[in-house]
């Protein structure tokens, strides 16, 4: 976990709530590890797939030639391990939620709903899950503190939810319809994927699972980052004794980052075009973007691209930073620093996996 003291909550204008460095940072350096506080399968409830390709608890990818463990009561969610199954009995497939997920997926009223209304149903059983451990009351404080705000459909899909998922839990008093509303809207805005393992020739990566992460999610955009995030599903042990797991998220920056300068991602992969990332922006996180590379864009002309001459600095950027392996386009960002505290110049890709050495950093 990367020193708390490096970052701190500022406001910023015309964007709400971000976070600022606290002190010099270095590209490179780790800025911020977090273990997600709810972390849900995208999978809709119905039909259940024919056989899942990733562990219901852990979300790593399942591997085809040893077998793996099913929960001895539903047989419908599977594990990588006996070890991810004991830990899922205990938190994330309790025999509530297992009860729970049965039930539900066994729901004609349900089985009508579009998938979106399924997904939603997984993130409201998790909510509810959330409400049984021990600190249950910060941690859905901590969630309703994020941003975001109900509309009317959000409104709708929580009364229906309610009615439908709350009985299930003997309708829990600290999850009434409107923190339901609230959770939903905050999940809309809030919540990080986690993918497929990136393959050169297969489909787009689809998504395995939705995860909120409430310091990371305090990030504002930029279409010029400078700091990405990391995560290792499929890569990382869960390793007991530093307390890392595979779903925590990491980020990293990109660049060297003054005192009080502002740390911002990309929400997305920063290779993509002005109007793709405008109508992204808009649509699911309701506002226009004032970046440099943006304010450029609006008025781009494509052949400067090729021109290389006097290229815009985001253009220099993106050569350098976009991965360039086949169907990737991910960002990256260089290893941590070495020992002597110079920069590292090996850059990683945070969809890929990649490595490549650079000759100098911008
Ligand atoms: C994940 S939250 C980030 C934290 C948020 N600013 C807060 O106050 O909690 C995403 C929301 O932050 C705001 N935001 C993020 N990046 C922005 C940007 N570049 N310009 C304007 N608003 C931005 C938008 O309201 C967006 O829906």
């Amino acid at each position: 976990m990367a020193d708390s003291s490096l970052l701190r909550v500022e406001h910023i204008a015309g964007k709400g709530r971000g976070l600022v460095a606290s002190q010099p940072l270095k590209s490179g350096q780790v800025i911020l590890t977090e273990s997600p506080l709810i972390l849900y399968s995208s999978s809709p409830l119905f039909p259940p797939p024919p056989s899942s390709s990733y562990c219901d608890h852990c979300f790593r990818t399942l591997p085809t030639t040893t077998s793996t463990v099913s929960c001895p009561s539903c047989l419908n969610h599977h594990f990588c391990s006996n070890k991810c199954l004991s830990s899922a009995l205990n938190s994330s497939h309790s025999s509530i939620l297992c009860q729970a997920l049965s039930s539900l997926s066994n729901s004609p009223l349900l089985q009508q709903q579009p998938l979106q209304r399924q997904v939603q149903a997984r993130f409201v059983v998790a909510l509810h899950n959330l409400a049984l451990t021990d600190a249950a009351s910060s941690q859905i404080d901590t969630l309703l503190s994020l941003h975001g705000t109900p509309d009317d459909s959000i409104l709708q899909d929580a009364n229906f939810l309610h009615d439908l998922i709350s009985p299930l839990f003997n309708n829990i008093k600290l999850i009434s319809v409107d923190v339901i509303a609230e959770a939903l809207a905050k999940d809309r805005i809030n919540s990080f994927c986690l993918m497929e393992p990136y393959n050169p020739n297969g489909p787009q990566r689809s998504i395995k699972a939705y995860g909120i992460y409430p310091k990371a999610t305090m990030f504002n955009h930029d279409c010029i980052p400078n700091a990405c995030r990391f995560d290792y599903v499929d890569t990382t042990d869960n390793d007991d004794d530093d307390g890392h797991n595979n779903t925590d998220m990491i980020i990293r920056l990109i660049k060297d980052v003054d005192e009080g300068e502002e740390v911002c991602i990309s929400y997305f992969r920063i290779g993509r075009d002005y109007a793709t990332r405008k109508k992204i922006l808009m649509d699911d996180y309701g506002f226009v973007c004032g970046c440099e590379r943006c304010k450029i864009e609006a008025t781009w002309n494509e052949d400067k691209i090729d021109d290389d001459g006097d290229v815009a600095e985001h253009v220099r950027f993106l050569r350098k930073y976009v991965c360039d392996v086949k169907n990737c386009g991910g960002t990256m960002a260089p290893l941590p620093p070495k020992h002597d505290d110079s920069p590292s110049n090996v850059l990683e890709c945070n969809f890929c996996g990649n490595f490549k050495i650079t000759d100098h950093l911008i």
